[in-house]
């Protein structure tokens, strides 16, 4: 294929970790951000939605550094401009960074003619990241499995019920995962390994089948909740209600302090009332969206 002058891709958030699958489980989600990209004469960066008063406009945005790893490993020495319209809260858990990433590595790529192999690509974007579970979804779409096995990325992706909503309900304050990940022990003990493992083994099937009858039993977790949840005021008080208020299950949306429930279309903004009403009484100012699945992934347009 030969190289564009200039492109413009689309990239959905993600949801990582999906209850038990800590650094394993992910899926895409209907809600974008959009990456034009072309060549210029100076590096230029434009950002219109969220995050506008936080991101930088130079060489150290995000997805400038992503598409600038593919141009040098492609011995392309030139500037880019960068036009970001995102729509992804930043730091929520809702895999802003992951966007950026995929989104800047894939962008660059189409630019330069598609030299890269999507596997590289994943690869770079997961060592940028640190782990796959939201660069997975947000590349491919759907409800993914992903692992690092000697420094490859191995994955499985399949669609999720086209009927199944995820209620996200976002704190107004940032958590970056690199601060949520520093709260997390650094051993845990067998019984918690067996308690998440069979957990993540029985959710798998559940959504690979759409039968999500104990749905809310196979999204318990043991590995980062309990501990982010000092992080996240009102998140145990949802998490213990949002089942009899009519979602099939609730967890803790990446690292936090997103918090999501699966349910029905008729169900959705009750639930999401009541997560923001929780959230208003532990202090905490929320809003809640109620959005698809995504089965794309990175689209170019
Ligand atoms: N559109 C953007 N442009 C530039 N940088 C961004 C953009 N969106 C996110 N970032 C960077 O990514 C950081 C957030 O990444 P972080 O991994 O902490 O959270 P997240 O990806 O939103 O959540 P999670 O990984 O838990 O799903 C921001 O603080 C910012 O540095
Ligand atoms: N698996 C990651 C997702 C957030 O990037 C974590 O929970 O830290």
């Amino acid at each position: 294929m030969g190289s564009e002058s200039m492109v413009r891709v689309k990239i959905p958030a993600t949801t990582a970790n999906f209850g038990p699958g800590f650094d394993c489980l992910g899926a895409s989600l209907g809600l974008y951000n959009y990456i034009d990209m072309e060549f210029s004469d100076a590096p230029k960066v434009y950002v219109k939605g969220e995050g506008v008063e936080e991101i930088p406009l130079d060489k150290t945005n995000l997805v400038y550094q992503a598409a600038a790893k593919v141009l040098k490993r492609a011995n392309v020495n030139k500037d880019l401009k960068i036009v970001l319209e995102n729509h992804i809260p930043l730091a929520r858990g809702l895999g802003s960074s992951a966007a950026c990433i995929v989104g800047g590595l894939m962008a660059a790529n189409h630019l330069i003619g598609d030299i890269f192999e999507n596997s590289e690509l994943l690869k770079i974007a997961t060592e940028m990241e640190g782990h796959p579970d939201n660069v997975v979804p947000a590349a491919f779409g759907g409800f993914c499995l992903s692992m690092i096995y000697e420094n490859k990325i191995i994955y499985k992706t399949f669609p999720m019920p086209f009927w199944l909503k995820f209620v996200v309900c976002i704190p107004d304050f940032e958590l970056k995962t690199e601060d949520a990940r520093k709260i997390l022990p650094e051993e845990i003990n067998f019984k918690d390994a067996v308690f998440n493992i069979s957990r993540t083994a029985m959710l798998v099937a559940a959504m690979a089948q759409g039968d999500l009858s104990n749905m809310d039993i196979f999204c318990q977790d043991r590995l980062h909740q309990p501990f982010r949840s000092q992080l996240i005021p009102g998140m145990e008080k949802i998490l213990a209600t949002v089942r009899e208020k009519g979602a099939f299950a609730g967890f803790l949306s990446g690292s936090g302090p997103t918090v999501v429930c699966l349910t029905l279309r008729e169900r959705a903004d009750a639930l999401g009332e009541h997560m923001v009403d929780i959230f208003s009484r532990a202090g905490i100012k929320s809003c809640y969206k109620v959005l698809s699945s995504d089965s794309e992934g990175v689209k170019f347009l």
